[in-house]
């Protein structure tokens, strides 16, 4: 069980306040050419027999996820579709040949996930908070992400589903707390993950959790099958920070200020991408158990190494905007020093309003430090090759851009 080698492992320095669970004190278990979106093309020879969950299937990276599904998965029989707010583009899924039923439930509740686990093969568990700004309090998240999960995994335990896929995160490994850069690295690469903030906490204490399930009986006796896809920043159609800094730039008169030296690799794979790999895994996990079970996989694709700010340029470029300075322009102390500023604000306005900018020093440490993948594990373990190719991840990316707000279409 685990990772192959002692690399690295997501195991930081989380602690959670008394009373809410802290790493020891936690309730562990038992420790391209697609084409259009649309159903349909499942292959009528192989016979459609599974049920999948996908939990957070209205979210960013679930719309993918669900409509991969339709489309890749030919055994699909029911897909449901797991969500605190369902989308109204369900709808539309709901007059293909598969039965498509969307479930509105919350994750932290433990009867709604069972009743939603019951009679499914395979849970594709995608549902998280995912907030690095101070929206929500780390109690919520922790709720969210780390019982909502604990949830899930005794969902799939009670009812004898055996599959179970976990969305965990690059941030489950770093950066980390010393800003150590993490260059091109792999699911072996040694790095201290070591954390503060609650969202890497709860997204490392969530994936912990789903690898130490792996081989839990499940109800009638075989073992539960469990691994975790660690994305790193995911970009594509419905990706809203993007939307944020294409808004900022018009704002500015069609410009964005360089912040971030050029040099700092920022790891990034597009949704699509990210959703093949998930329905991948969903289906080889039953005939690679030994070999997969319990394994962590780096979602990775042929997206380039660039800056966060130079990556999101390939889109905002094409869409009129235009980054000034090749060098950041301000120094990085005062960079540091308006994150802080805008933390305190925070802090303060909290009572009366929620003031949550995109810069404070969490976001900063992690779009300043180099943190960027390279490894080949999902092709070894399951045969993974990226579907979409760097340029048409791009121009499906752009196209969206320019297309103006909605869904994912
Ligand atoms: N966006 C990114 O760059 C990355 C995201 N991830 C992970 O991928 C997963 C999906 O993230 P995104 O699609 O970006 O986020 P998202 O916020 O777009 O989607 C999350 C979905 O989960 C749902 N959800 C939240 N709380 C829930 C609850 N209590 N019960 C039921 N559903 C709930 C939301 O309604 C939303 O539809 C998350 O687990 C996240 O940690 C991992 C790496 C990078
Ligand atoms: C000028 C500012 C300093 C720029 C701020 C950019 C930030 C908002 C984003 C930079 C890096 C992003 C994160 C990163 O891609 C890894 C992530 C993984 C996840 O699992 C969730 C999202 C995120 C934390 C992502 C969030 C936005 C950034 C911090």
């Amino acid at each position: 069980m685990g990772q192959e080698g002692g690399g690295a492992s997501g195991r930081g320095r989380c602690r959670w306040p008394a009373g809410l669970g802290d790493e020891d004190g936690l309730p562990v278990a038992s420790l391209g050419a697609l084409g259009p979106w649309r159903q349909g093309m499942a292959d009528s020879a192989q016979a459609q027999e599974l049920v999948y969950l996908v939990t957070g299937g209205c979210g960013f990276l679930g719309e993918h996820v669900v409509r991969m599904l339709l489309q890749r998965e030919p055994r699909l029989r029911e897909l449901r579709v797991f969500d605190l707010h369902l989308g109204p583009w369900l709808e539309e899924l709901k007059t293909g040949p598969v039965q498509v039923t969307a479930i509105q439930g919350d994750v932290t509740q433990a009867h709604e996930v069972a009743a939603a686990v019951a009679g499914a093969h395979v849970v594709i568990h995608t549902a998280g908070l995912v907030d690095v700004f101070g929206r929500a309090s780390p109690e919520t998240i922790r709720e969210v992400n780390v019982q909502g999960t604990q949830n899930v995994i005794e969902a799939c335990v009670q009812n004898g589903t055996r599959f179970l896929v976990y969305t965990s995160s690059m941030e489950v490994v770093g950066p980390n707390i010393k800003g150590q850069p993490f260059y091109r690295g792999n699911e072996d690469t040694p790095y201290e993950a070591a954390h503060r903030h609650p969202y890497p906490c709860s997204k490392a204490l969530a994936e912990r959790l789903v690898l130490e399930a792996n081989g839990r009986k499940v109800r009638g006796g075989l073992p539960l099958v469990t691994c975790a896809l660690r994305p790193t920043g995911i970009y594509g159609e419905g990706h809203q920070i993007m939307k944020d800094f294409y808004h900022q730039g018009l704002r500015l008169g069609g410009r964005l200020l360089r912040a971030i030296p050029a040099s700092v690799e920022h790891g990034r794979v597009y949704v699509g991408n990210v959703a093949w790999m998930h329905v991948l895994v969903a289906r080889e996990l039953e005939h690679r158990a030994a070999l997969m079970g319990g394994q962590v996989y780096f979602c990775y694709d042929h997206s380039p190494y660039k800056s966060y700010e130079d990556f999101n340029m390939e889109f905002l470029g094409p869409c009129g905007l235009r980054l000034v300075g090749t060098h950041p322009l301000l120094p990085y102390w005062l960079l540091l020093l308006l994150a802080t500023l805008n933390a305190l604000l925070q802090w303060l306005l909290r009572p009366l309003l929620l003031y949550a900018p995109l810069l404070n020093p969490y976001t900063l440490a992690v779009a300043n430090t180099t943190f960027s993948v390279s490894t080949d594990k999902a092709r070894r373990h399951f045969g993974y090759e990226p579907l979409f190719s760097w340029e048409e991840s791009r121009a499906r990316t752009i196209h969206w851009m320019q297309a103006g707000e909605g869904s994912t279409q």
